[in-house]
């Protein structure tokens, strides 16, 4: 089956959700009738890492950003991995990724586990204890933000549940784009997946974002490259190609999880 994949590779507003939320909302329109299956959105697309400000900006349980999420999937008919979002809840504020179907329904939210203290994370937000699997028009998929990548034991997890399907939201700064690009096809190489990763662009007052949102099939090889402005990154994946690569090198029957503790 084929999926025909769009990449919003955007500049965000530092700390304007109004600002932002408009500019999501023209992109959308932009992609319309072009049949896309699927679209992704960055890390923290409303607020930025404006994070001295959340108590003001951040989205109470994410409602928000959900109910404008489900207005656009609907209007344009197409399943969205709606970035992340600053998610205050009553125990603090959550860096929390949303996925939306078609039909408007919530499928899944995943709060960031991993939280970046390079980004003073730590001191503003809450670190999550959700699952990363989730199931999207019958394919399953693990869905993870940013640093998330760094830790391939975690990146495993909904793969050994029968994920085929990687994504990645981010906010990655050009200093490192280097891991980011490493990164992630050595996650698609080793978890023998697809792997969709958005990332944004241009700066905010501590850093500027690398782009190179890609798609990279599960050998490894690049089917689409963003550059580091904004854009829509698209490629067609086919989920049936997971099975083929699985078979020519049978890593998940030749692993040995006895030793591995
Ligand atoms: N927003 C993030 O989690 C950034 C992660 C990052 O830059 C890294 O090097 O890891």
């Amino acid at each position: 089956m084929n999926i025909k994949v769009g990449i919003i590779q955007m500049n965000i507003e530092f700390g304007s959700p109004e600002h932002n939320r408009t500019k999501v909302a023209k992109a959308f329109s932009d992609l319309a009738n072009k049949n896309y299956d699927l679209i992704l959105l960055p890390e923290l697309w409303t607020t930025g890492y404006d994070l001295t400000r959340l108590d003001e900006i951040s989205d109470k349980n994410a409602e928000e950003s959900i109910a404008f999420i489900q207005g656009l999937a609907k209007k344009y008919q197409v399943d969205v991995i709606g970035g992340s979002v600053a998610n205050q809840k009553e125990d603090g504020v959550y860096n929390t990724m949303i996925v939306i179907n078609r039909n408007g329904e919530l499928i899944h939210e995943y709060s960031k586990l991993h939280l970046f203290k390079l980004m003073d994370e730590h001191h503003h937000l809450e670190a999550g204890k959700d699952s990363p699997s989730f199931t999207l028009a019958n394919i399953k998929f693990g869905g993870f933000i940013c640093y998330d990548i760094r830790f391939p034991e975690w990146i495993r997890k909904p793969v050994l549940e029968g994920a085929t399907v990687l994504v990645v939201v981010a906010e990655w700064p050009t200093a490192r784009i280097d891991h980011w690009i490493t990164l992630l096809r050595a996650r698609a190489i080793e978890n023998q997946s697809y792997v969709i990763a958005c990332n944004r662009v241009g700066a905010d007052p501590n850093n500027t974002f690398g782009g190179n949102s890609m798609i990279i099939d599960p050998w490894g090889e690049m089917i689409a490259q963003g550059s580091d402005q904004e854009e829509i990154v698209s490629g067609i994946i086919d989920a049936e190609k997971v099975a083929e690569i699985r078979t020519r090198i049978p890593i998940f029957d030749d692993r040995r999880p006895s030793f591995y503790n």
